[in-house]
């Protein structure tokens, strides 16, 4: 393969300029990757260079895999050779063949962010100290943060400038926990997410026989998404290049992302000070995107002052601009989205995996996730998990299980410490085999716990059996949320996440929440006849059943947080919960750096699509068990009204939908205002909407045909003229008597044929 061919003059002396330092700081989409992908093709096979020799650092395995496929592509399997993937693999390989030189075992285990924080949790309650002020995730997130910016626990302890004034006199034992904790994971030869990188930055400063080795080793180093490495990555970096200076790294300051982990932009303006004899390469054409694309991208990121000046253009098509999909609920918008790639995806010949759902919290995913399910569109959850195999929702569901099954082994094990109750293993152990042996159903044993469990745990276990009963009370009383809520709180669950104001925390306690949104749209929806805890737990255990997915089937939906889409492209992107408060996020906004950051994170999601961007946003959406009226994000109106239109085909089936009108840009604009100040639809002067008989209830419409009278609950009374089959949807056109003529797909069209 002739890959060169392949690059344009700024992109092919990125590939063979290839000695010294250089900086490529690109627009998205401009072929970054491409250029470092094909200058390590280029040093194998036109310079010889031995694979060994090359280090290459991405940032996530996804892209290493990606890289490595492509360069096997043009130099067979050499490509095997190199030393290729993130910070983490790379340097993980590096300290374990140098482990005897920090005193730890070539063996050394890897605590997981799971391992980590529990480590944490039993040295907090062995030192005695509040659990509460001490929670293991804070105290993990600042140890983290600490050796992310190189401060070892001696460093932290005799100058705590890490943490706030305020913060190191409510937690004065910060530094010592620290202390512990690294003396701990030492101890038991394991070394932690960020020692990975920590560590490899001791060995180097350290070990100047053991840096000049890898020095001399790698001739050639190369880095993917640079504005998102922090000083800790930086600075090996910098120190296993210093020899040869072969240095290129390739990034887009517009899509630096993680700052709230610690990423540093200064890296990029270091950059240029640390090398003073540095090529900078720059790339100004997309090759990803369509014209549209670019063009409202561009209009969006220059909103943004902290930003180095490039330009980004593309030669492909206009392409159609960017649509917009208003929904009234989330749920609907989960609906929108669904039927919108079904449609295009028979009408465009596309595959499931051309396309992609981005959202800007984890918690999003469900509404789509039960779209797609129901409409049989296969998907998949990229770098996290599907919506009810969370953990935190796996935990509420075991509770709200056995209140309904008092005999659920399965979810007594995982609720029966949870918070914790002092109930430990060996008490649950005593208990299943007093079932087993006894022949007595579980629940049976637990309420004669005295017989088979001393008395302290017995106490324990008696106070567990009280709040479960007083759950049965409300389940037999109360609907689905009610008791869903109740037992949220009463358990505790909902306490313990809310107590913990880290990131993750948020996020548990969002999906949490997100939950009871989704018993409390089961309970007021008029399709749920049973609004009992029972009828909806049967329901969810069907969605749940159906998560089993083909894994060597790789054509499905990609779904996945905006931050897990970067450097990554789709032909048709969704960007959902286009909101006030949802995105921006609300938790994130603090200054106008975070609305900065925000915004980059808007840009980094409308550069991951090549065809078609759809944003979409809801009028309402339940958020902690009431249902609220959104504004539409602010973003949305960043983007140049030249590049964006109201998709008129899949839009809310709210009726006097006042945005439908996608042809005026500025009518487009103000009605957005309108929307801003007032969320109910608005109905044109004259008219008013229909209200349902008391007896409406939509018929089943397989059997509508032309000629057929019909009501609908809002726009009244109306005759089909004509109906009409479109790929798999039903459309009917009905001439309605006050609302004139309308075609509505039967799919959402809630009719109610009428006998003549
Ligand atoms: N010279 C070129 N000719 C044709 N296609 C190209 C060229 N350069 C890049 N591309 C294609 O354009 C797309 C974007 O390239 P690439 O992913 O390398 O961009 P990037 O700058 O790394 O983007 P991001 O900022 O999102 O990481 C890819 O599909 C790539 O194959
Ligand atoms: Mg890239």
């Amino acid at each position: 393969m002739d890959y060169l061919a392949h690059l344009n003059p700024p992109q092919r002396e990125g590939v063979e300029n290839l000695e010294g330092p250089t900086m490529i700081i690109a627009g998205a989409g401009s072929g970054k990757t491409r250029v470092l992908t094909y200058r390590i093709a280029h040093l194998i096979r036109s310079k010889d260079v031995d694979p060994f020799k090359i280090l290459a650092l991405t940032f996530t395995n996804k892209a290493a895999k990606e890289m490595r496929e492509r360069i096997e592509k043009v130099v067979g399997t050499d490509a095997r050779n190199l030393w290729m993937g993130t910070f983490h693999s790379v340097f993980s390989r590096i300290l374990r063949a140098e482990s005897d030189k920090l005193g730890y075992p070539s063996n050394f285990t890897i605590y997981d962010t799971d391992d980590s924080k529990s480590l944490i949790k039993n040295i907090v309650r062995e030192m005695g100290l509040d659990e509460k002020l001490y929670k293991a995730n804070v105290v993990y997130n600042r140890i983290s943060g600490a050796k992310n910016n190189l401060i070892s626990w001696q460093n932290y302890i005799s100058n705590p400038v890490y943490i706030s004034d305020d913060e190191q006199a409510q937690k004065p034992k910060m530094g010592a926990i620290y202390k512990e904790y690294v003396q701990r994971c030492f101890r038991a030869g394991a070394m932690d997410f960020d020692d990975l990188l920590f560590n490899t930055n001791i060995l180097f400063r350290d070990h100047l026989d053991v840096l000049n080795k890898y020095q001399q080793r790698f001739q050639y180093v190369m880095i993917d998404e640079f504005q998102d490495t922090n000083i800790s990555q930086y600075l090996i970096t910098k120190r296993l290049a210093s020899v040869h200076q072969n240095i290129c790294v390739v990034g887009d300051d517009a899509q630096s992302i993680y700052a709230f982990r610690g990423a540093n932009i200064q890296n990029i303006l270091n950059f240029e000070k640390d090398y003073p004899d540095l090529s900078v390469i720059k790339l100004e054409q997309n090759y990803r995107s369509t014209q549209n694309i670019v063009n409202a991208a561009n209009s969006v990121i220059v909103k943004n002052s902290a930003q180095l000046k490039k330009s980004v253009w593309t030669e492909n098509d206009h392409g159609e601009k960017v649509h917009l999909i208003k929904a009234t609920s989330d749920n609907e918008e989960g609906r929108l989205v669904a039927s919108s790639i079904f449609e295009d995806r028979s009408n465009k010949k596309l595959e499931n995996k051309d396309f992609a759902i981005l959202y800007r919290t984890n918690s999003q995913s469900r509404s789509m996730e039960e779209a797609l399910r129901k409409m049989n569109i296969p998907y998949r959850i990229f770098g996290g998990l599907s919506f009810y195999q969370r953990r935190e929702i796996k935990d509420l569901l075991a509770y709200l299980r056995f209140t309904i099954n008092q005999n659920d082994e399965q979810s007594f094990r995982r609720i029966i410490n949870l918070p914790k109750r002092g109930i430990g293993g060996t008490s649950v152990d005593k208990i299943m085999v007093a079932a087993f042996e006894n022949e007595r159903p579980l629940w049976d044993v637990l309420n004669n716990i005295q017989n088979f469990l001393p008395g302290r745990a017995a106490n324990a276990v008696q106070n567990f059996v009280t709040l479960i009963k007083s759950f049965r009370i409300k389940l037999e009383r109360e609907d689905a949320f009610e008791t869903a809520s109740f037992i949220a709180k009463q358990s505790g669950l909902l306490k313990e996440l809310y107590d913990d104001k880290t990131i993750e925390g948020l996020n548990r306690y969002e999906n949490v929440q997100e939950l009871l949104n989704a018993i409390k749209e089961f309970v007021d929806s008029t399709e749920s006849e049973d609004k009992s805890l029972e009828a909806f737990i049967a329901d969810v255990a069907l969605l749940t059943d159906a998560d089993n997915q083909d894994p060597n089937d790789t054509n499905y939906v990609n779904m996945m947080t905006i931050h897990s889409a970067k450097g990554l492209e789709f032909k048709h992107v969704y960007i959902v919960g286009m909101e006030e408060d949802l995105f921006p996020s609300q938790m994130m906004l603090n200054s106008r750096a975070d609305l900065e950051e925000e915004r980059r994170l808007f840009y980094v999601a409308l550069t991951r699509a090549m065809e078609k961007v759809t944003l979409t946003y809801a009028l309402s959406r339940y958020r902690f068990g009431r249902l609220k009226s959104c504004e539409p994000s602010r973003f949305i109106e960043e983007i140049d009204p030249e590049f964006l239109k109201v998709d008129r085909k899949f839009n809310s089936s709210e009726p006097m939908g006042s945005m439908n009108n996608g042809s005026s840009n500025s009518l487009y604009a103000r009605n957005l205002v309108a929307k801003r100040k007032a969320t109910t639809p608005k109905v044109p002067p004259g008219k008013k909407l229909h209200t349902p008989s008391a007896d409406f209830k939509p018929s089943d419409t397989r059997s509508l045909d032309t000629g057929m009278r019909v009501e609908h609950p809002k726009f009244g009374f109306g005759k089909v003229v004509k109906m009409d089959v479109d790929g798999a949807n039903r459309k009917a056109t009905i001439e309605f008597e006050l609302f004139g003529e309308k075609t509505l797909l039967l799919t959402f069209a809630k009719l109610r044929i009428l006998e003549d």
